[in-house]
């Protein structure tokens, strides 16, 4: 058998992705041996509570409570804790040290990633974060060296499976958003704070990871544009189903052009119609899928398990093994890369095309009225259609769909068509997404 350098593997947290990490380490240690040209040691597994039950059986002597003292003298350091501290300040003792480092924590990354790749780049180590963004997808290193020849214009990202799910319902089943909302909370789908899928929390750090890398400029958690799904109603399905479209809860990264000249970038999330035909629209369930659309190699599409244990360890040992092959090699780790420096642009400064609902009253003249007030503020309508709803108080539902227009015109013309005698409510506003 061939003799292998033992490296030394510290796990930080044994939950749902830990657990999992530990047992495929020890189970595969042969192969992983084979594959990196270095045994992977794990030399301990810190955790809050020893005797906590797990979901696998590991050997009770690799747990400690001392997290500080595992990470010292560790050649690799994965930390599955979650939460910003004390992971943060682990990682950065850890690499400190001179250790790589692998976490699947896109809280921490989205928050602290410039702060903690430059400490990695201070010494040589290498951060990796695979499992950061849409689970066991490889994602994180297609944009970061399989498309780091190319230039990226957009990424178009399902990255919250539990929204993904909740919508699915809504769609395939004809659920109403309460019961798919309490159907995905039986099945373990949402975070212990459902808020941060529901109100896209989590999907705004992983927009911000994905647009930091893919446009190689640090774009600040803070500055990426959020909507929910927490307004999302029967009617707006049926609605979007009419018009041959699906509504998905949407992490976007894309280059654009400020109305002044300004080359820049937008991260946003928010529920979006896509047209049925377009591939994230057949990612159904819990599934997430991201579509980056590149100047040399076109369209690409990543599909798969954005969560779970067993899943997200597949992304956690991806990272691990580049690291040991790092350390057998030699040489400095994969700098982050934030050269581009572009501005980070408002949501103001997005072109969509939107699809506009409300309930008019049904008299002569109203359309023109609607038709003239569009025109004022530079938005023009690509569609209109008259719901056959007339009801007894004589109102109609219209659904206006535009041609594209930028985010301030349609603000605007939306407080305008609410304060028309004409409109008696603006029911829903949403932005088209997925087209050129
Ligand atoms: N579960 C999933 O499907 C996915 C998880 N992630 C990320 O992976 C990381 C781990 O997630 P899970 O395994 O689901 O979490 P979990 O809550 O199941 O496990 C976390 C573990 O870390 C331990 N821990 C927390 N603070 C600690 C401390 N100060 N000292 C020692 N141990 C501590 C906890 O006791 C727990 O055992 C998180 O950053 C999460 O966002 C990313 C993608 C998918
Ligand atoms: N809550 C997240 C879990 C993975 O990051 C989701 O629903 O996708
Ligand atoms: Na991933």
């Amino acid at each position: 058998m061939t003799a292998y350098r033992d490296l030394r593997v510290a796990l930080l947290g044994c939950g749902s992705v830990g657990a999992q990490v530990a047992r495929l380490l020890l189970e595969q240690r042969e192969e992983l041996a084979a594959r990196t040209g270095a045994g992977l040691q794990l030399v301990g597994i810190a955790v809050r509570n020893i005797d906590a039950p797990r979901d696998v059986e590991l050997p009770r002597e690799l747990f400690t409570t001392d997290a500080e003292q595992l990470v010292l003298g560790a050649d690799i350091v994965v930390e599955l804790m979650g939460g910003i501290e004390p992971a943060r300040g682990l990682i950065l003792r850890a690499l400190e040290g001179g250790a790589d480092v692998v976490t699947a924590n896109k809280a921490l990354i989205a928050a602290h990633g410039p702060e903690l790749a430059d400490a990695a780049e201070q010494v040589g180590a290498q951060l990796s974060y695979e499992a950061a963004v849409a689970g066991a997808i490889p994602i994180i290193r297609p944009l970061r060296e399989s498309l780091a020849g190319d230039h990226i214009t957009r990424v178009l990202g399902i990255v919250n499976g539990s929204t993904n799910y909740i919508l699915d319902r809504m769609d395939r089943f004809g659920d109403s958003a309460e019961d798919a909302m309490r159907v995905a909370s039986e099945l373990g789908y949402l975070e212990a704070d459902p808020t941060l899928d529901v109100e896209g929390y989590d999907a705004a750090q992983k927009a911000t990871i994905l647009a930091s890398i893919a446009f190689h400029t640090e774009v600040p958690v803070e500055a990426v544009y959020r909507e929910g799904i927490t307004g999302i109603t029967s009617a707006q399905i049926e609605a979007a189903r009419h018009a041959g479209s699906v509504i998905k809860l949407l992490a976007i990264a894309e280059r654009l052009t400020a109305a002044d000249g300004t080359e820049g970038v937008s991260a946003r999330v928010y529920p979006a119609l896509i047209d049925r035909d377009h591939p994230l629209a057949a990612v159904h369930g819990g599934k997430n899928a991201v579509f980056v659309e590149s100047e040399a190699a076109g369209e690409l599409m990543f599909y798969g398990a954005g969560a779970g244990g067993i899943e997200t360890a597949s992304a956690v040992l991806g990272d691990l093994v580049s690291a040991a092959r790092r350390h057998v090699a030699g040489g400095p780790g994969i700098p982050g890369s934030a050269h581009a420096e572009l501005t980070v642009l408002p949501i103001g400064e997005v072109s969509t095309a939107y699809q506009i609902m409300l309930t008019v009253r049904d008299q002569p003249g109203v359309l023109a009225t609607i038709a003239s007030l569009l025109a004022e503020h530079g938005v023009s309508a690509a569609s209109v259609e008259q719901s056959v709803t007339h009801d007894e108080e004589g109102t109609a539902t219209l659904v206006i769909g535009t041609h594209q227009a930028r985010e301030a015109e349609l603000a605007a013309t939306v407080e305008a068509l609410r304060g028309s005698d004409a409109v008696t409510a603006v029911t829903s506003v949403l932005r088209l997404e997925g087209n050129s």
